[in-house]
């Protein structure tokens, strides 16, 4: 699908950002397993999650839909699902693929995890060996890549220490772990975000979080509580109107409700180091999360470092980070985000590709990329998703500070986390 976006001065109003991605597939996964009805409000209706939600059922939960964004979930604990008729499909979700396998690697069934073209190009050894450390048979037949096939049986607890700061690689661990009986611990190599740990204590485990050690604590048998969670705006989706707000010539954006888990919002922290002129207010805690509105100001931002233990506090808003980049002033680095090259779409490639179609100055390395602002880009050209939702919001945003717009092919993809973007970028466009 073809976007066109058009050049903005102003950027300003009030709006409100859909769920968290992260939390919305936790949501529906430990409510899957809890012992009783959850009840989830704010879920992301995007299609990540709905790939999430469409294997639960598969796997023989009820979920119901309330209304919009609200859901019952009819959860039957951690020995309650059934094995699938099919094949199950995570279509471009990485987080279901990662956390699904290691909750099935224990389950007393046969399951097969599937998803596109581009999420059976991503890793899928870097949790195959772990869970295969605590007795799993998890076998791919393309050489670490998905379709994985599960042959779900009982798991011996372990300690392990992550080779990479992954959530997605902790969080399925975590649950492979939950039908184990002995201590489980997961040493971690710097912070990544902690949904999953503050959603399992909600929810009543016995975890225990000691520096950079997560300790699911030894239970004759674990059982998880049903709950109740409104799921808070996702910082991750703020963050392009974030961009928009600040990168303007004028105009005030108040973005409502959005989490600001300090393991999640590196990016907070980036734009304060840019200069961008943000506030927080209305700080509360809601599901667990600390929560603020954010009210955002056109800016003149200069450049930066983005480096070391932040970037997996940070890592789906590089992208973003590097369009704002290009407006700044003087330079802004990116290093030791190797990450990038194994998300929907080699990110670090796809930024650097794209930026010098539009006459852009930037330096690609291994690790990251170098980026000198202030830099006028006239547009008027086509450039490409590469079928990745953050590389096309990034690139609408970055269109609104070009001289002519930029057409976008590709753009349906942004419907995997925020379909409801294109609308909310007209709504503050003044
Ligand atoms: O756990 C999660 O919900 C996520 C973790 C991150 O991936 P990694 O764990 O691969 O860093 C992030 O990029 C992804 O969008 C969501
Ligand atoms: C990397 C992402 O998600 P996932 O790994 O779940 O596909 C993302 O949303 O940017």
């Amino acid at each position: 699908m073809v976007y066109q976006v058009n050049p903005a001065k102003k950027i300003s109003g009030e709006i409100k950002v859909p769920g968290d991605k992260s939390i919305s597939h936790r949501s529906l996964i430990l409510s899957s397993i809890a012992e009783g009805e959850s009840e989830i409000e704010g879920l992301l209706e995007a299609e990540d999650c709905l790939s999430t939600m469409g294997i639960m059922r598969d796997l023989g939960i009820e979920i119901e839909k309330k209304a919009k964004e609200r859901y019952t979930v009819k959860g039957k604990g951690l020995d309650g699902l059934e094995e699938a008729d099919d094949v199950l499909d995570c279509g471009n979700s990485g987080t279901s693929m990662r956390l699904l396998a290691g909750l099935l690697a224990s389950q007393d069934f046969y399951s097969v995890l599937t998803g596109d073209h581009s999420l059976r190009k991503r890793p899928m050894q870097r949790i195959i060996g772990p869970l295969s450390k605590m007795g799993a048979e998890i076998w791919s037949r393309r050489n670490g890549l998905a379709p994985l096939s599960i042959n779900g049986q009982e798991l011996s607890s372990m300690e392990y220490k992550l080779p990479v700061a992954s959530a997605q690689l902790k969080s399925s661990i975590l649950l492979a772990s939950l039908k184990t009986k002995s201590e489980t611990v997961i040493i971690e190599p710097a912070v990544s975000r902690d949904h999953t740990e503050r959603m399992l204590k909600g929810a009543g485990i016995d975890l225990e979080i000691k520096a950079d050690r997560i300790i699911l604590k030894e239970a004759a048998k674990r059982k998880l509580n049903p709950f109740k969670i409104k799921v808070p705006g996702d910082i991750s989706s703020a963050a392009f109107f974030i961009a928009a707000g600040l990168l303007a010539e004028s105009g005030e954006l108040l973005i409502k409700n959005v989490g600001i888990n300090e393991t999640r919002s590196g990016f907070l922290e980036v734009v304060e180091a840019m200069n961008g002129n943000l506030e927080l207010l209305n700080r509360k805690e809601q599901g667990g999360e600390p929560t603020a509105d954010i009210l955002v100001k056109a800016s003149k931002l200069k450049g930066c470092e983005v480096s070391g233990e932040i970037i997996p506090r940070l890592i789906d808003e590089i992208p973003i980070i590097s369009v704002m980049a290009v407006m700044a002033e003087g330079k802004t680095i990116i290093k030791d985000a190797e990450e990038l090259r194994v998300k929907e779409t080699d990110r670090i490639k796809a930024v650097v590709n794209e930026f010098e179609k539009l006459g852009i100055e930037i330096k690609e390395n291994k690790d990251g990329m170098e980026i000198i602002g202030i830099q006028t880009v006239e547009g008027g050209i086509e450039v490409d998703s590469y079928h990745d939702h953050r590389i096309a919001m990034s690139l609408a945003v970055l269109a609104l500070n070009t001289e002519k717009g930029i057409t976008i092919n590709g753009s349906e993809i942004i419907s995997t986390s925020f379909p409801n973007f294109k609308e909310l970028l007209l709504e503050v466009v003044k």
